[in-house]
């Protein structure tokens, strides 16, 4: 369980983005290159640990929770939202602020209708930043979370509602530490 994502994690190179120590690894990046094999092993378990009940909508963030939701999308038939970088102008879209331990931006919601039942799945959990957009934005489109669901959780962190992860990882100078998998 989880040998694919772990070793690959363990040996994933870093970089500096100002003080925050940035890892680079192809669930979180896509690059170098995004083998099927790992891509396989972290759907099959998000597929086995998600609480399905009920759920309508799969919602990621572009871009990173993309491929992600894609498998999912591709294994349980249920639709993707993609909540984008970009505005539409759409009627009801909900503009969403994103902060990250490295950058700002905007998001922009669509296709969610009040009352649907989701799940959120992405790739990484930081400082929740973005999962707490995300949250707020289904909030506002009077949607109801079934499940959260990161692929990396990288340190302690707060969402305001529980949530799950496949792997807790710590970073530093030296690299990438597996702390923990789950379930
Ligand atoms: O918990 P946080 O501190 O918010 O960090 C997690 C977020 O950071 C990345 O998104 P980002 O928008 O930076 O990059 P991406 O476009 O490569 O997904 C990642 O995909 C998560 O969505
Ligand atoms: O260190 C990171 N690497 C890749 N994606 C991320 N999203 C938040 N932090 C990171």
């Amino acid at each position: 369980m989880f040998k694919k994502l772990v070793s690959s994690l363990e040996s994933c190179p870093m970089v500096q983005r100002g003080d925050y120590h940035y890892f680079i690894h192809p669930v979180s990046d896509g690059v170098p290159i995004v083998e099927p094999a790992l891509l396989r092993e972290v759907a099959v378990e998000m597929v086995r640990v998600l609480d399905f009940t009920g759920v309508k909508k799969i919602v990621v963030a572009e871009a990173m929770g993309i491929h992600i939701g894609v498998a999912l999308s591709l294994i349980t038939d249920i639709p993707l939202c993609i909540v984008r970088k970009r505005n539409y102008d759409l009627p009801g879209e909900v503009a969403l602020h994103q902060s990250t331990g490295y950058s700002k931006g905007e998001l922009y919601l669509n296709g969610i209708e009040a009352g649907d039942r989701v799940i959120i799945v992405d790739d990484v959990l930081s400082t929740g930043g973005t999962m707490k957009a995300l949250l707020e934005g289904l909030a506002i489109a009077g949607a109801e979370v079934q499940d959260v669901l990161v692929v990396i959780k990288r340190g302690e962190c707060d969402i305001g509602r529980p949530y799950k992860a496949l792997v807790e990882i710590e970073v530093d100078e030296s690299g990438v530490h597996v702390k923990d998998t789950f379930f």
